[in-house]
């Protein structure tokens, strides 16, 4: 890799690319590497990032059999007791696990979840309308990811955690020797993935990670038990109970069932399943919806085409259901283009070259090289998107064919067969 530019200190050593990540800000210093060095950078001695439009096809796309890029091991610091659809590396571990998840993620399964959404937005709602009455100013963040968390522990566990009515993210922990703690569920999730993103850079970074003496390392390893033990503790309960109930975990027992009997792997499977889902669904889904509040407020004309659309499709009723909105042409605009301008997930996701090797602007990468895509600089590109780093949820509403292109360079979710599963509920373009 001598020949590819790149930060001096990041072609000897990944802690360039560690430090980045555990200060927060590795997707803006991998875009300022790119637009000193080119499209084509080394970010850490064996890993090469990529920051062109084709690249998104080739890395992430349905390639085949040897010629798949797969996930790297930087989806190790991501397990959790065993892998699950997130974290596994193996493709054939991937298609077994992703047929099963994606029958609670289907658009059936999604209608079926509505009434238990609509019941917790209701309670949100209530309680903002609640809060304006009195006056004074709202942390949008925290109330957001009170929400997404209540809706995915519903659809998760069976019941919400209930941090929507008690306005807390406290919520009580079983660990493994049987004793219960108080643990802040926001606060485990944030420091699970702050550290996996951080640990994951490198095979030597857990090892290094236990003899450090920063509690960064130490709580962060912590929360991930912590959120493990009471994943565990939420499964055993939904089984205990013997209930079936049509929500995520009630399809996930069922699917294992109708292959088999429940066995101690299977359990294992199940948690890891279900802190994922927590995971990968809750900060994601708060931050990308407190982005877009912000950018709808500070941007008026927006604000208003935006609530005569809803206006009109809605009416007076306060929860609108799901039919009602998913076909709103500028609502989705407007989604769409707050995701792009943000970048909920703006780093590069990290696969593996593949045998053979690939070539990018007459730069060898041989196989077994990590490569990623950079999200936020893609999503950034002039190249692509003409004025980026303005907000202007038209750009999507120019032509069908405009759309269908801009759309190949949204990565929020992730493109090919490991894009997100929310992204399938709701048809978003998986292929690229
Ligand atoms: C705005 C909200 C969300 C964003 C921005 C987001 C983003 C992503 C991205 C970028 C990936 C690909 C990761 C990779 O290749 O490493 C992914 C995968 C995944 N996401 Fe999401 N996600 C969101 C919401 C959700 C929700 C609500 C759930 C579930 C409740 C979820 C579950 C998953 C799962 C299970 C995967 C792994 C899919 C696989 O490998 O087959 N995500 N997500």
């Amino acid at each position: 890799l001598r020949q590819i530019p790149g930060p001096v200190i990041a072609r000897w050593t990944p802690l360039w690319l560690g430090y980045q990540a555990r200060v927060g800000r590795r997707y803006l210093a991998v875009d300022m590497v790119h637009k000193k060095y080119g499209p084509v950078v080394r970010i850490a001695p064996t890993h090469v990032s990529v920051a062109h439009p084709d690249a998104v096809g080739i890395v992430y796309g349905h390639s085949h059999g040897e010629s798949a890029f797969e996930k790297s091991r930087f989806y190790d610091a991501f397990v959790a007791g065993t892998t699950s659809v997130f974290s596994t590396t193996n493709r054939k571990d991937h298609t077994y696990k992703r047929r099963i998840v994606s029958q609670a993620f289907s658009s059936r399964a999604l209608e079926q979840f509505s009434p238990f959404i609509q019941a917790t937005i209701a309670t949100f709602v209530f309680r903002l309308d609640s809060m304006c009455e009195i006056g004074g100013s709202i942390d949008i963040l925290t109330w957001f990811n009170y929400l997404t968390f209540d809706v995915l522990s519903d659809l998760a566990f069976g019941e919400p955690l209930g941090m929507l009515s008690t306005g807390s993210s406290i919520v009580s922990v079983q660990q493994s020797d049987g004793t219960v703690k108080e643990e802040d569920a926001i606060a485990l999730v944030d420091k699970r993935e702050h550290i996996s993103a951080v640990l994951g850079i490198n095979p030597w970074f857990p090892w290094l990670a236990k003899i450090i003496p920063d509690p960064f390392y130490s709580s962060g390893r912590q929360s991930s038990t912590g959120l493990a033990d009471f994943a565990r503790r939420n499964v055993w309960k939904r089984l205990d109970s013997g209930a079936y109930r049509e929500d995520i975990l009630g399809k996930l027992i069922a699917a294992r069932k109708r292959e088999s009997e429940l066995d101690a792997e299977m359990i294992k499977e199940l948690v890891a399943e279900t802190v994922t889902l927590l995971s990968a669904g809750s900060d994601t889904t708060a931050s990308s919806l407190t982005a877009l509040i912000y950018l709808i407020k500070t941007h008026p004309h927006v604000h208003r085409k935006l609530t005569a659309e809803l206006e009109l499709a809605v009416g007076q009723q306060d929860i609108p259901t799901h039919s009602q909105v998913k076909n709103l042409e500028y609502l989705q605009a407007v989604i769409d283009e707050g995701l792009r301008h943000y970048a909920t997930m703006a780093t590069g996701l990290p696969r593996i070259v593949p045998a053979g090797g690939v070539e990018f602007y007459g730069h060898n990468i041989p196989a077994g090289t990590e490569i990623s895509v950079p999200a936020f600089t893609i999503q950034h590109l002039e190249s692509i998107w003409g004025d980026p780093d303005v907000f202007r949820p038209e750009r999507w509403l120019e032509s069908p064919e405009r759309r269908k292109y801009l759309s190949r360079y949204l990565l929020t979710f992730g493109k090919g067969p490991r894009a997100c599963v929310s992204a399938q509920a709701n048809d978003i373009v998986i292929r690229v």
